[in-house]
């Protein structure tokens, strides 16, 4: 028991970026062996597998870490929360989205990803916790949102048959654009309400999603609140505002609403409006009226010991995003 509880269990999901990323898991086998942490592999075998995998687990003694996108970093959240374990859960970044790694300071990279795990440092987070109109929770760490975004995670869950990775995405985001229609939201927040006709609401406990795409941008996942930001633009105005989301140069923006607040409750106006959909993380959560908390400081997760992220951004976007600042009078998040 006693190597047992020293273990690691990794559970990969082979499906993740349709299924192509056996060399990156291979690569990643190789360099745990090479920095000889000491592990076992488990495969999914089927949608939402991860949870009761994970579940089982950690009340077996393992830390559990994540091999796939966020669905499967999100799963496995789920399913470790569930356990009532309290066992360390941490993140390897192999999926077509790795925002959540990102989240807890993870960049997308297998070797350092890899080093992570065998320096063993840790770290509290805030997570946020969803309940739905059945009544049903999830938890989450990055973005939760409901609208335009949950419209096109529909669609991708419902085709994943058909079509795979970036193509299943880019039909069932041409899809929506020409299909979507925004309906009246009621947003509850402590302080504020919000009605209106958005095309989407993001309740951010991290601050991207959809492979770094910065809605929430300026959300920080160790202050106890989530981040809003509530777009009024129509779906096909977002398209050629996307650039700005990877930059994160896309807030303070005249048609996007932002707010602070712990607690957030999100609902139709009209009852005979078709409610809009749910998504957590990448994962369809059911449709509203939905509620969100930010439990701070709630679960403990294997991480760098600062944020890799920021550097990591920087490199990319940082001219961009120091001029904006500056701009705009906001102080940026950047590395001392
Ligand atoms: N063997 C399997 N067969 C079918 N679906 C699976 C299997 N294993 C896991 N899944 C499902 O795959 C989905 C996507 O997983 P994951 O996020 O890892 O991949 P991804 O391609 O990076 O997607 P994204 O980043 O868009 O969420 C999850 O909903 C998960 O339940």
């Amino acid at each position: 028991m006693e190597l047992l509880m020293k273990d690691y269990a990794i559970i990969y999901n082979p499906t993740s970026a349709a299924g192509k990323t056996k060399n990156d898991f291979d690569y990643a086998c190789k360099t745990l062996d090479k920095l000889q942490v000491s592990y076992k592999l488990f495969q999914t075998e089927y949608f939402q597998h991860a949870i009761s995998l994970s579940e089982q687990l950690a009340k077996d003694g393992y830390r559990v870490i994540a091999a796939g996108g966020d669905g499967t970093c999100n799963e496995i959240l789920n399913g470790v929360m569930k356990s009532n374990t309290n066992e360390l859960v941490g993140f390897m970044p192999i999926g077509s989205g790795n925002d959540i790694p990102g989240a807890i300071g993870i960049i997308p990279d297998v070797k350092r990803a890899c080093e992570i795990i065998a320096e063993g440092k840790t770290g509290k987070n805030d997570v946020g916790l969803t309940i739905n109109a059945k009544n049903e929770t999830r938890y989450f760490l990055g973005i939760g949102s409901q609208g335009f975004d949950g419209a096109v995670a529909g669609i991708v869950n419902a085709h994943e048959k058909k079509y795979k990775g970036t193509k299943n995405y880019v039909i069932a985001l041409l899809k929506t654009i020409f299909q979507f229609k925004k309906r009246a939201v009621r947003v509850i927040m402590e302080n504020d309400v919000y009605e209106g006709n958005p095309n989407n609401v993001a309740v951010g406990n991290g601050e991207s999603y959809g492979e770094w795409m910065y809605l929430c941008g300026g959300a920080r996942i160790d202050d106890g609140f989530f981040n809003i930001s509530i777009p009024e633009v129509t779906p096909l105005r977002v398209l050629f505002d996307l650039k700005k989301m990877y930059s994160k140069t896309v807030l303070p923006h005249p048609k996007i609403k932002t707010y602070q607040s712990k607690k957030v409750r999100v609902e139709m106006v009209k009852k005979e409006d078709d409610p809009y959909i749910g998504q957590v993380d990448g994962e369809v959560i059911g449709k509203l009226p939905i509620t969100y908390e930010c439990l701070p400081n709630a679960y403990e997760f294997i991480k760098p010991e600062r944020d890799e992220t920021i550097d990591w951004f920087m490199l990319k976007h940082g001219k961009k995003y120091l001029k904006h600042c500056k701009k705009r009078n906001i102080t940026p998040k950047i590395n001392e």
